[in-house]
């Protein structure tokens, strides 16, 4: 049985928006109430919902990363700015990461990334898996044969 590991700084605060709109916990504390004396507890179901809850902490960090400029460019779009992701490195490579864990081990040979922001995740991407990478241009705009 594997052991269970703690990869959270031990002052971090997660808002627990799935128990309650309003709660706030201390890591160490929020991990008391959920993690009973019972070792199979601890190795067993917390270990899978501590997966779970770094997952969702990540995933609000990288989203937190991104500027969000409201009306552009036109009234009503709330534009998503990854800009300000791709210089944070910890979200940059955390929003890396979520791809490969979820597309390793698939036996992917080939990533494909569509201009323009698909040619910034996907290289890293497919370096990481292992595949090839593919971009896809708009037409004309390569002097050899292409395949469309
Ligand atoms: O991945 P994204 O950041 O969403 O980029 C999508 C496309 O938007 C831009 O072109 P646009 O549609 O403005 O046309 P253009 O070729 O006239 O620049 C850019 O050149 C990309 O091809
Ligand atoms: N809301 C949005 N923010 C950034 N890029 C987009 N492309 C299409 N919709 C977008």
């Amino acid at each position: 049985m594997s052991s269970f590991s703690f990869p959270f700084p031990r002052n971090l605060s997660l808002p627990l928006r799935s128990l309650s709109p309003r709660l706030s916990l201390p890591l160490p504390r929020l991990i008391s109430l959920y993690l009973p004396s019972s070792r199979l507890r601890l190795h067993g179901v917390s270990t899978r919902l501590m997966a779970s809850l770094e997952r969702k902490h990540r995933i609000a960090e990288i989203a937190s990363s991104i500027r969000v400029i409201p009306d552009f460019p036109k009234p009503g779009v709330m534009f998503q700015d990854i800009t300000t992701l791709l210089l944070d490195p910890k979200a940059f490579g955390d929003a890396v990461e979520l791809f490969v864990e979820r597309y390793r081990d698939q036996r992917i040979s080939v990533v494909a990334g569509i201009e323009a922001r698909g040619f910034i995740f996907g290289p890293p991407i497919a370096l990481a898996i292992g595949a090839k990478f593919v971009p896809l241009r708009k037409p004309k705009k390569l002097p050899v044969i292409t395949y469309a």
